[in-house]
């Protein structure tokens, strides 16, 4: 079985993959790239179902170097295989990015394309509701026209705890409009705040394909923010673990 790993900057996703599919999986939150001591972490990893070593290691990260070298001590204590990362493809799935610097676009952002490619997407609008939000619009041949960056749902609350008024409210109800108190104007300003930008924005990206456009979402925020939004939406919460299994294929 393939072990792939996801690290995002607020969570470590782990998934055993066998015959083109997740077999297990978990996560577990960090303190963020600078903060965590990698090692202790990784230590603290409880990948079930580890009886047996991983034929590979498939990663994706957008953490930096701290994290990967503490990953290549992990597994190479455990006598594992080295971890491959997705920045070691030259090619990059076949993703083929129109920003300025195809080197600085997200990492997570290209496996998840080339996860939606693997479900025979060849055109889509990708939403990763994630630490940050990203909307990416995918075109055929691999063509990665660009795309959006947004604060996330936990990111966006956090930041209103600046203002005195506002810090230490309790969580508060997300369906208020209007909202009658600071905690659900808060919760319900933030997630439905969000919903109407990526509907917004997922529809401004599909406009520069002809046609109809699939959706796709994905990330820890997916299954609040998915049911707010109009239209259709494909749901794939395993959509970075599909492109970063293909990483491994034909050798
Ligand atoms: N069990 C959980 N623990 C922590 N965050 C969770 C959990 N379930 C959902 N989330 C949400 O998922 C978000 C992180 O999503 P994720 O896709 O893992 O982000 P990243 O890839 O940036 O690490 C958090 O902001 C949080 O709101
Ligand atoms: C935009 C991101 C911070 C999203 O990360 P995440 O929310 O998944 O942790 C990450 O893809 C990243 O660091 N990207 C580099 C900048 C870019 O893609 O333009
Ligand atoms: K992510």
């Amino acid at each position: 079985m393939k072990l792939l790993l996801d690290a995002g900057n607020s969570r470590l996703k782990w998934a055993w993959w066998a015959q083109g599919a997740v077999r297990e999986q978990g996560a577990l939150a960090h303190d963020g790239a600078t903060r965590t001591p990698w090692p202790g972490f990784l230590s603290s990893l409880e990948l079930r179902k580890a009886r047996h070593p991983p034929t590979q290691i498939l990663c994706v990260e957008v953490l930096g170097n701290g994290f990967r070298e503490a990953l290549q001590a992990w597994a190479g204590d455990r006598g594992w295989p080295a971890p491959r990362f997705m920045s070691d493809d030259p090619a990059l799935h076949g993703i083929i990015s129109d920003y300025h610097d195809p080197s600085r676009l997200g990492l997570d952002r290209y496996a998840a394309m080339a996860g939606a490619r693997a479900l025979g997407h060849e055109s889509a609008v990708i939403i990763d509701c994630g630490t940050a939000v990203t909307l990416d619009l995918l075109s055929k041949g691999g063509h990665h026209r660009g795309g959006l960056i947004l604060p996330g749902l936990g990111l966006m609350r956090r930041s209103l705890g600046v203002a005195p008024g506002v810090s230490g409210v309790e969580q508060g109800r997300a369906d208020r409009i209007p909202a009658s108190c600071t905690a659900d104007a808060v919760a319900t300003g933030t997630l439905m705040g969000l919903v109407a930008a990526i509907d917004r924005l997922s529809s401004s990206l599909g406009s520069h394909v002809p046609g109809a456009i699939p959706r796709l979402i994905t990330g820890g925020d997916a299954p609040s923010l998915a049911p707010h939004l109009t239209g259709d939406i494909i749901m794939v919460p395993d959509l970075v673990f599909m492109g970063l299994a293909g990483m491994g294929e034909g050798d």
